[in-house]
């Protein structure tokens, strides 16, 4: 059964935590800007057809970008939050296609990752995401930054992206779960809150999202060491 694979890459963000005077998807990574690397990976990914990335209306750097001239790119203006964008996404995305989301603020993403989630569909059918399994002890605070209690970490996980979806069956609950009002931070949340159990394939640990200043230089590091 051959399945059409599109990337969805929310990217119309203004990185607010990261306290740049641009938007984070856009502060230089070595040679190229975050969200260049994102694409790259995406784009040269062999099974991924398309890659929908959802930009800011007023996104002024996208298209210095060389990757914005790829054949495979299409492009469509993101929402007020991270759930809009990706559903303006998914709008542009193939009806019996399979959505691979992920965030352009994840650039160390690697083709073994994908390869992995991919081949995850054959066990998890209904769709499934990166992640990875907790490995500190969990407090649960107060408001004040008290400790309350320790939280049982053996089955809590990280969620990472991307996260894989049947396009059409996650545009159905996303839009459902948001219209309800449902707190969707991730594609997963949306599929839960209709009743779904995605599975959880073990990503790498330095796939990490970069949100405040210093996740930058972890980014550089960990795309250093794959040089
Ligand atoms: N309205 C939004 C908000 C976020 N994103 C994207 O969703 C990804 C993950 O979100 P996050 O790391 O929170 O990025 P920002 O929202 O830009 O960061 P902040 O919350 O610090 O402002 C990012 O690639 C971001 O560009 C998006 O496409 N549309
Ligand atoms: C989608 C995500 O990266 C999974 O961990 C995360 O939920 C994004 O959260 P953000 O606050 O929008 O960065």
């Amino acid at each position: 059964m051959h399945t059409e694979i599109v990337a969805i890459v929310p990217a119309a963000g203004i990185g607010s935590r990261m306290k740049a005077d641009i938007p984070k998807q856009y502060l230089m990574l070595g040679e190229q800007p975050i969200l260049a690397h994102t694409l790259d990976c995406l784009l040269s990914h062999p099974q991924i057809t398309q890659v929908i990335v959802a930009l800011n209306p007023q996104d002024e750097f996208f298209a210095d970008l060389p990757q914005a001239r790829h054949p495979k790119l299409v492009i469509v203006i993101g929402g007020a939050e991270r759930a809009d964008s990706v559903l303006a996404g998914l709008q542009a995305a193939p009806a019996d296609s399979w959505a691979l989301v992920h965030d352009a603020a994840r650039p160390c993403l690697t083709h073994q990752d994908i390869d992995a989630l991919i081949a995850s569909r054959t066990e998890f059918t209904q769709g499934a995401i990166l992640a990875m399994p907790v490995r500190d002890t969990m407090k649960r605070s107060d408001a004040n930054g008290r400790i309350v209690d320790t939280v049982e970490r053996e089955l809590l996980w990280h969620a990472l992206t991307p996260q894989y979806f049947a396009s059409a069956e996650l545009k159905l609950n996303l839009q459902a779960a948001l219209d309800a009002g449902a707190k969707i931070t991730d594609e997963a949340s949306a599929m839960e809150w209709a009743g779904v159990n995605p599975g959880l394939v073990v990503g790498r640990a330095d796939n990490i999202k970069v949100t405040h200043p210093d996740d930058l230089a972890l980014a550089k590091l960990f795309l250093s060491h794959r040089a």
